[in-house]
């Protein structure tokens, strides 16, 4: 699977925390990530993610291109509800790619637990499904 790991700056340490506790399941998948999330990921936790551009500079569109292309089949992205971001649109538009195509989508710790526990059970694999039909 194809999973997009995304955070804002206030909820990174969160995530970081969660990739490490998730880190043997995420290291059989294909991982994405936005600029700084992915490095902090890459060089705290050791897995390896493609990274895209940092979120204000258009990493939160790449991701959203990615889903509108099938490219994309997990989102995890521990928002910051608290701080107003400067490229909130871009973040409004990501999360709506992803309603508008039943991409599964984490914005809090809760969920994302949640979202792996059910791919390690095979919830997701007709994202396997749709994969193949888009080739
Ligand atoms: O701003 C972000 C998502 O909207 C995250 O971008 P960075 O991972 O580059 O900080």
């Amino acid at each position: 699977m194809r999973i997009a790991l995304v955070a804002h700056d206030k909820k990174k340490d969160d995530l970081i925390q969660f990739v490490t506790a998730y880190k043997l399941i995420l290291e059989d998948h294909d991982l994405f990530a936005t600029g700084t999330t992915g490095m902090r990921i890459i060089e705290e936790v050791g897995l390896s993610v493609f990274r895209y551009k940092s979120g204000p500079l258009g990493g939160d569109q790449q991701i959203g291109s990615a889903i509108a292309n099938n490219e994309m089949d997990m989102v995890i992205f521990f928002r910051d509800p608290l701080t107003s971001q400067p490229h909130e649109p871009d973040v409004s538009a990501l999360i709506r790619l992803c309603d508008v195509y039943q991409i599964p989508l984490a914005t809090n710790m809760g969920t994302a637990e949640i979202l792996l526990k059910g791919l390690e059970e095979g919830f997701l694999d007709w994202r396997l499904l749709e994969e193949r039909r888009s080739r």
